[in-house]
């Protein structure tokens, strides 16, 4: 008999599983007859061979083996659906892109580790968020950066390359000049702060730079209680729950919130000394005014508390945050990818190179989108090396329906042209599987080739993807696609012309191979992250 609360909660939640069990293997689903690969494990499904870092065969297989919508399993079995048909991401992320929501436990961890804004917001908060960021991303903005983006490149060359290649070729680990060199010029146009003086033979030893690299892998150490976030953010006060965190005597769970609250207190000093500076009328003038967070500013100035598009000094902080995590690792990755490809690739490094020493040592926006062969260059890179990769994850908020523009043979041997997806399905998508597909890009779609690419198009094929840049996924589509990508691909520009300018590039000693590092692609050397390349110096060569 059960008399106790506690035997009652056992007893509720045998029953669950019993429910949940029989539902799982007596109750068909539409998403039955979807073929996928055999599911390893009962309880944990495909899911280790999705995260696995050297999954890339287990991936390239599902792009190869199935359709173009894969059934895959995760907890206890659940039906997961892994996409790359361009008719269902365009469906997914552009067309019913409300059906499909960022997954709420990860929209949770964004909140809590930074706070209200565009990435842990759904449906009105998200779009006014967009709403009020996305005249900081305007070209004319972007175009007002690219000095500061020579500046930082410049200070790079400088102060982390050239000195150890005076004497002749150097192996330097081009990782951690590359990260360095993101960092700075996010902090630079994003919130006007230096993290790195880039001091020859000095270590970045910014605090808020170590902490920003130590966040993730500290929250990660929390994951198991991610699933307990969207139920314990519903319970008390912030104050209260800050309460009981405070006297919880977890050591990851303190570290966290001691990263956080530093990150915190110093974008809040940066907000209160810029709303100074408002105040005093002289950010109008000054260089900080071009910065994302200054460009922020003045938008509130012309903007009222309540009418929707003013943002509270938490919400200045959460948004400064955000950006640099969404900017630093991607470009970073997308960096790495492109000079250990020009290692790789003497003859390409050499037509690049030919290409930039013709152009003028600083060029401004017009003459950097006037570089044919780079611009191929960059876009081939960003379609077979997706930095975010391999999927982004969705779940399906209500039942919805699924349209394919290739039909796939279900399990019973029948043509499906839409798949029924009942609400709380997640599904993945399948960013580097989306940019191979030969549908679009031919039968060498897995060839690193960029002569396909003539003024940013890859010859006129019926089928198009949704993705904002070049026919790809590489920066998403739809409402929630990448805020910065015309940024990054500046920045990216830039670092490569004063690079491949003063250096040459050839692979280091030690074999390179790229992790899938939870949603970002790494080089790795042996278990550690890294990137090493030889480099002379031009006129040493
Ligand atoms: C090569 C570099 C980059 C890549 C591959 C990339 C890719 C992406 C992708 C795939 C998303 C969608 C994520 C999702 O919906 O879950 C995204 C969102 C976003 N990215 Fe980027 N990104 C890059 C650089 C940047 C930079 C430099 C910035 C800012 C300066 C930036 C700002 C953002 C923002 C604010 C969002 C959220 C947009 C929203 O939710 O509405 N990204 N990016």
């Amino acid at each position: 008999m059960v008399s106790s609360p506690p035997q009652y909660a056992a007893a509720a939640l045998g029953a669950y599983a019993i429910w949940y069990l029989v539902r799982r293997f007596f109750v068909s689903t539409p998403l039955d007859n979807v073929p996928g690969p055999p599911s390893p494990s009962f309880l944990t499904g495909n899911l280790l061979e999705l995260h696995d870092p050297d999954g890339w065969e287990f991936h390239h297989q599902l792009e190869t083996n199935y359709g173009q919508v894969v059934k895959l399993r995760g907890l206890l079995s659940a039906p997961h659906l892994y996409v790359f048909d361009p008719v269902a991401l365009h469906s997914m992320l552009v067309q019913d892109y409300d059906y499909y929501e960022e997954h709420l436990t990860y929209l949770k961890v964004y909140g809590l580790l930074w706070g209200p804004g565009i990435l842990s917001s759904v449906g009105q908060d998200h779009h006014r968020y967009r709403k009020i960021l996305s005249p900081a991303f305007a070209p004319s903005r972007i175009r007002e950066m690219i000095p500061m983006f020579y500046e930082v490149a410049e200070k790079a060359r400088d102060g982390l390359v050239s000195p150890f290649v005076k004497d002749g070729p150097n192996e330097l680990d081009f990782n951690n000049i590359l990260n360095r060199t993101s960092l700075e010029l996010i902090g630079r146009t994003g919130i006007g702060y230096s993290f790195d003086a880039m001091i020859p033979g000095r270590p970045a030893d910014d605090r808020y730079a170590v902490v920003l690299k130590e966040l993730v892998p500290t929250v990660f150490k929390l994951g198991g209680l991610f699933p307990l976030l969207p139920f314990a953010l519903k319970i008390g006060t912030p104050a209260f729950r800050r309460w009981v965190l405070d006297c919880i005597p977890w050591k990851p769970l303190r570290e966290a919130r001691d990263l956080v609250n530093y990150m915190d207190n110093i974008a809040m000093e940066l907000v209160s000394s810029k709303k100074a500076a408002v105040a005093r009328g002289q950010l109008e003038m000054s260089e900080e005014s071009r910065d994302i967070m200054g460009v922020l500013l003045k938008g509130n100035l012309l903007a009222k508390p309540g009418d929707g598009t003013f943002l509270t000094d938490a919400e200045l902080v959460a948004q400064t945050g955000m950006i640099i995590s969404a900017a630093t690792d991607t470009t970073s990755s997308a960096l790495d990818r492109i000079f250990h490809l020009l290692a790789l690739h003497p003859d390409i490094q050499e037509k690049l190179r030919a290409e930039v020493i013709e152009a003028p040592a600083q060029m401004d926006y017009e003459a950097l989108g006037n570089l044919p062969y780079l611009d191929a260059f960059i876009h081939e890179v960003m379609r077979l090396y997706p930095p975010v990769t391999p999927v982004m994850f969705r779940e399906c908020v209500k039942d919805a329906l699924l349209p394919l523009g290739t039909p796939i043979t279900g399990v019973d041997g029948r043509q499906i042209t839409a798949i029924p997806v009942p609400k709380g399905t997640i599904l993945y998508i399948a960013i580097p599987a989306a940019n191979h597909n030969p549908q679009i890009w031919g039968a060498d779609a897995l060839e690193f080739r960029p002569e396909r690419w003539e003024n940013g198009r890859a010859g006129a094929r019926a089928e198009k993807m949704c993705g904002i840049y070049g026919n790809m996924m590489t920066f998403f589509a739809g409402e929630r696609s990448c805020l910065g990508f015309q940024f990054s691909l500046l920045e990216i520009k830039v670092v490569m012309a004063v690079f491949l300018r003063a250096f040459t590039f050839s692979p280091g000693k030690a074999e390179v191979k790229w992790k899938l590092s939870g949603i970002i692609a790494v080089p790795n050397v042996e278990g550690e992250v890294k990137l090493p390349i030889s480099v002379a110096s031009i006129n040493h060569a």
